[in-house]
């Protein structure tokens, strides 16, 4: 799918992702309030959000704001601002971090909120207009103890930096713990840019490290290149993974020798696009040794590992029978389709799934709202530390159960997710039968 793709059908992301709940709920003895809790969401919030666009026109652009579950604390996801985006799919992306908050054990439920736009068809004012317009139209819901926005697709620290202002305008009052992933001026954190790519690589290491794998041995080919793509790919890159492919909306490229991620990332810079830095002039060949590929080439590439850090619904019914991948790492949010996920698992070709995989960056935005709620600031090193302390903890945990209990790691993650917010849930009171 490009970036600028038209409007999709996301009535099967959600439906989806209550098949595996269902799954969840038979496997495991879940209480029936849990049970008819979780099959929607809490809270689901439609706004419009007029716009004042530089030419004196008025745009208005459909934005969402969906708490899925709130029972282990206030919802907290990030903000997508994709011309793709609608209710269904802001309102699975809410379940998937209600989901993966409760796998890491953080405090938090899941919440996520999207708009209905092309970014890139903003100038950088009518941009910032639209993020203080969508928190005017979502104010009433969020707060640090009611719910907590961050960073997702097409958004980032700047634009966290406007809504953050705003809702300090709206409540009167510094606020910081109201928005994480801001800038470090506004009571940003060290760490939160990187953290997603960050954390994906660490689970991808704790996995390696079992399977007794060296990052020497180990090629990788990335779907993505924006900001959990690009921090994934510079670490593992320095680690002594061989990055071999690298993909964005406009295209892919790929060089047997292996990638360097951050004078790729400079070009990109450049050239907007990466297909655009593999060019000639004068008959000579900028990015020598690095060819242009088709995005679904790299998708199909015999390498180690195949990380997603794009969009969902990447890997599907249609083109699962060509991955040649010895393990998907889902770094993006739903990267993998149910079906396709079956199939991969009948193949023998496991998937570090998302709720998992891509949790860095909301653990390091809880690192983030507690600072912020304390006065304190962290070091990088801190942060880090305790990055990887938990997730060393997290995910052995998943991974031990998915031996233990012959399962796919996305089953045992999500047994290991629900059970805690069913728990919750039970411990909050007032439940039928006693149960
Ligand atoms: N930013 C964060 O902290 C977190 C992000 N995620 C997930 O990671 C994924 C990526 O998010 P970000 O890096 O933040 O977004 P981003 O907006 O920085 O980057 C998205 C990237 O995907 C690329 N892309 C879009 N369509 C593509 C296609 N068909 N083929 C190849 N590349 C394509 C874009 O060109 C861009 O490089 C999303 O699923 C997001 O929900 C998950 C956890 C946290
Ligand atoms: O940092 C956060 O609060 C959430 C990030 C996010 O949207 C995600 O994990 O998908």
């Amino acid at each position: 799918m490009s970036q600028d793709a038209p409007q999709q059908d996301h009535t099967h992301l959600f439906d989806d992702a209550r098949s595996r709940l269902e799954e969840v709920f038979e496997a495991l003895e879940i209480a029936r309030d849990a049970r008819e809790r979780l099959m929607q969401p809490a809270l689901s919030l439609q706004i419009s959000v007029p716009v004042r666009m530089d030419d004196g026109s008025l745009k208005v652009f459909p934005g969402w704001r969906v708490q899925y579950d709130t029972s282990l604390g206030p919802a907290k996801g990030g903000i997508r601002f994709h011309p793709a985006v609608d209710q269904l799919e802001v309102t699975t992306l809410s379940f998937w971090m209600a989901v993966k908050c409760a796998v890491v054990n953080l405090p938090f439920g899941g919440g996520k909120g999207g708009v209905q736009v092309d970014p890139k068809q903003l100038s950088r004012l009518e941009l910032e207009r639209l993020a203080r317009g969508y928190i005017r139209g979502i104010a009433d819901v969020m707060g640090p103890n009611r719910d907590i926005p961050a960073p997702d697709v097409n958004t980032n620290a700047t634009v966290m930096g406007w809504m953050s202002d705003e809702y300090d305008h709206l409540v009167r009052g510094q606020t910081p713990a109201a928005i994480t992933g801001k800038p470090l001026t506004l009571g940003g954190s060290f760490g939160r840019v990187a953290a997603t790519g960050r954390g994906a690589l660490k689970v991808l290491d704790i996995w390696a490290k079992r399977e007794g794998r060296k990052p020497q041995d180990t090629t990788v080919a990335i779907q993505g290149f924006g900001n959990a793509a690009y921090h994934f790919a510079s670490l593992a890159h320095a680690q002594g993974y061989k990055i071999v492919a690298v993909s964005d909306s406009g295209g892919a490229i790929y060089s047997e020798e292996g990638l360097e991620p951050d004078p790729i990332k400079e070009e990109k810079t450049r050239h907007q696009q990466l297909k655009g830095m593999v060019y000639c002039d004068d008959s000579v060949c900028h990015a020598k040794g690095v060819e242009s590929i088709d995005q679904d080439e790299l998708l199909a590439l015999d390498v180690d590992v195949l990380a997603l850090a794009a969009l969902e619904n990447q890997i599907h019914e249609d083109n699962v029978d060509d991955i040649r991948a010895g393990l998907i790492l889902e770094i993006a949010n739903g990267p993998v389709t149910s079906a396709a996920d079956e199939a991969l698992e009948i193949r023998g070709i496991p998937v570090l799934p998302d709720v998992l995989a891509n949790t860095g960056g909301v653990i390091v935005s809880y690192y983030e709202w507690v600072q912020n709620r304390s006065g304190d600031r962290w070091t990088e090193e801190t942060i880090n530390q305790r990055l990887d302390a938990v997730l060393e903890r997290e995910a052995a945990t998943v991974l031990d159960r998915a031996e233990a209990e012959e399962i796919s790691y996305r089953k045992a993650a999500y047994r290991q997710g629900i059970e805690r917010i069913a728990e919750a849930i039970r411990e909050r009171g007032n439940n039928q039968d006693g149960e």
